[in-house]
């Protein structure tokens, strides 16, 4: 029997609710007649800021509360940033649908300079990802990397406040909430890579719901998969953790996929770089194939593998 509601669990960050109404209102469309709720709730990862993600148990904290309320029979799917989403899920869950993915490019964010080229020697800038350290360690030795956490609003406020030169965010969140007029220059590919499905949204589910499944599965785009797919196959095989920086940008064109990866290291800046091609079926091979090349230069040091 189909289920006549949906309740979808979510955090409550601004980002996470315009992530969360937006599918709403996609299955609202989608299937007329069918009831769709919020249940918004609060995470672990929400809830300590004072520390990088990577200390306190990475990204399946923004995960966990919510999967716990699908398991109790409190939610029915849950959506996410994909790029929040550890390589492999917790048994017994699935993603029944990826949205069509917006813009992947990180987007550099200050209210004096308009690029990284234009920061002086010694510029103060914000991120606790470690992948955007290492990138902007590479491009940019002299700078100070400080820690800063937090949803958007709260990066964007201590930015304002003048605790930082300029931050780096994705483009997606600050598209999202209307934040564009933020973005002074793009950060992107091939020079710059975001993180592994970075601006895709996913929904994940009990795989032993399949009326559930059934009615998700129609938000399903087929080439934000495809290339999120190649991405995430790459993070796994080089360990899946959220601890290092791993970079991945995948493309679909017309002669298949084309993935590049990035394994860097944020204290010295060093980065390795491998891209290959490969048909759109063979996704998962690809991601494997980079991860491959990225191990054979020496990635397993830096990955502490
Ligand atoms: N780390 C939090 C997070 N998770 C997803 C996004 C942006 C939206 C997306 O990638 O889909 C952000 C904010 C940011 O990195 O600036």
């Amino acid at each position: 029997m189909n289920p006549s509601t949906l309740r979808i669990a979510t955090r409550k960050s601004a980002l996470a609710l315009w992530q969360a109404e937006h599918v709403a209102a996609r299955l609202r469309v989608t299937h007329p007649g069918l009831a769709v709720e919020l249940v918004p709730l609060s995470t672990r990862g929400d809830e300590i800021l004072d520390q990088p993600l990577a200390t306190i148990g990475g990204k399946g904290l923004f995960l966990k509360e919510l999967e716990v309320a699908m398991l109790e029979g409190r939610a029915d799917l849950a959506v996410h940033s994909l790029k929040d989403v550890p390589a492999q899920l917790e048994p017994g869950f699935v993603l029944p649908a990826m949205l069509p993915r917006a813009d992947a490019a990180d987007a550099f964010v200050s209210n004096h300079y308009a690029d990284l080229a234009a920061l002086p020697h010694g510029a103060r800038v914000g991120t606790s990802s470690l992948r955007r350290q290492a990138q902007l360690r590479a491009l940019r030795p002299d700078l100070v990397l400080l820690d800063l956490r937090g949803n958007v609003g709260t990066r964007l406020a201590k930015l304002d406040a003048g605790a930082y030169d300029a931050i780096v965010l994705a483009c997606a969140g600050l598209e999202r909430l209307d934040l564009a007029a933020r973005i002074r220059s793009r950060l992107a590919a091939p020079d710059w890579l975001p993180a592994p499905g970075q601006a895709a949204i996913a929904i994940e589910a009990r795989a032993d719901q399949p009326g559930v499944l059934a009615l998700l599965a129609a938000l399903d785009d087929a080439d934000t998969r495809l290339t999120v797919s190649a991405e995430r196959a790459m993070n796994q095989a080089l360990g899946g953790s959220c601890t290092v920086p791993v970079g991945a940008w995948c493309m679909l064109g017309e002669h298949g996929l084309h993935l590049c990866g990035m394994v860097g290291d944020a204290a010295s800046g060093r980065l390795l770089h491998a891209e290959a091609s490969a048909p759109s079926d063979q996704a998962i091979a690809l991601g494997r194939k980079v991860a491959a090349a990225l191990l054979a230069q020496g990635a397993g040091e830096l990955l502490g593998l």
